[in-house]
């Protein structure tokens, strides 16, 4: 069987990083480069913690992917950047699976625009953890029963955006089958800006940054004389890596754009 031939964008960071293990113990993976945008011209062998990748360092897409011809592009790196990386990939019929977070409603109809045009798939997981991908089905089950709802998420102070995209992911979930809502009492006010959350269509979403947290959530529901708490922790990165191998596994079977990953779980 060919190998799955992987370019990841983000090698250094605290995600690339574990992606790039991730090809080293996987069988049928074959990581065949690397996105960079500093370090051109070198190895990722030549950096701290790659010793045993010998594959090349590209700062530019487009000479990566007409030499290296992968498969799948894994991206880890900024909303900006990702968003260049997954449209290049397609339009060179490459197939990504996106982690990074912070993509706009009209990033992903681009994106869902392109995958038809180019008949190829993509994959975007707001997160890759498979009890994360349960919480959020969990939450959306609870919401057709309590309509009151906060959503609280925990993650380390280095996170550049803010609600997760898990957060709002799960918001989105939610209001699929939430009656829409403005929770608390109606004449609430706050006395220091941002002390009720962002509001998504009237529910709630908290985020705390602190150093010594991952990637933590809570969704909170709360009826007359009662309340259900559904909480996801990630203790390490290494719990994200059995989803982006999923995905990887998925994008290659697909020609459509996935936003999720509990559409393609059964
Ligand atoms: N879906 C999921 O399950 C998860 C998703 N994430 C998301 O993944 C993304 C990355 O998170 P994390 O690893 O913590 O972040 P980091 O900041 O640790 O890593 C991002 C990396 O991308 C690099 N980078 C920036 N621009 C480019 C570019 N143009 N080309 C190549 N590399 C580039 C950065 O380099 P430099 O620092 O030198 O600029 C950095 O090494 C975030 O959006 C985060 O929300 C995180 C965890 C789980
Ligand atoms: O930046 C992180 O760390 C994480 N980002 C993703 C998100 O924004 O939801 C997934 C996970 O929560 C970790």
């Amino acid at each position: 069987m060919n190998k799955v031939k992987i370019v990841i964008a983000g090698p250094r960071g605290r995600m690339g990083k574990e992606a790039v293990y991730l090809t080293g113990r996987t069988e049928q993976f074959e990581l065949v480069a690397v996105l960079d945008h500093k370090n051109e011209g070198k190895s990722l062998n030549e950096l701290e913690g790659f010793s045993t990748y010998d594959v090349p360092i590209y700062t530019d897409i487009e000479a990566c992917l007409k030499t290296e011809k992968p498969d799948v592009l894994i991206d880890l790196t900024t909303p900006e950047f990702g968003m260049h990386h997954a449209k290049t990939a397609l339009s060179y019929g490459v197939r990504p699976v996106v982690g990074t977070t912070g993509f706009t409603k009209e990033n992903l109809e681009e994106l869902e625009e392109l995958c038809e045009e180019m008949n190829r798939g993509c994959i975007i997981a707001p997160n890759f953890a498979l009890g994360a991908v349960l919480m959020m089905k969990f939450s959306k089950m609870a919401a057709r029963y309590f309509t009151d709802v906060e959503i609280m998420e925990m993650h380390h102070d280095q996170k550049l955006d803010a609600p997760s995209g898990t957060a709002v992911k799960t918001a989105e979930l939610i209001a699929e089958v939430r009656e829409s809502k403005k929770q608390g009492h109606p004449e609430e006010k706050e006395t220091i800006q941002g002390a009720r959350g962002a509001d998504f269509d009237g529910m709630r979403i908290h985020s705390t940054r602190l150093p010594g947290l991952i990637a933590h959530q809570q969704v909170m529901f709360g009826a007359d004389g009662e309340s259900l708490t559904i909480r996801h922790d990630s203790y390490n990165r290494t719990s994200f890596m059995s989803g982006v191998k999923f995905a990887v596994e998925e994008v290659l079977k697909v020609n459509v754009l996935i936003y999720g990953l509990e559409n393609i779980m059964e």
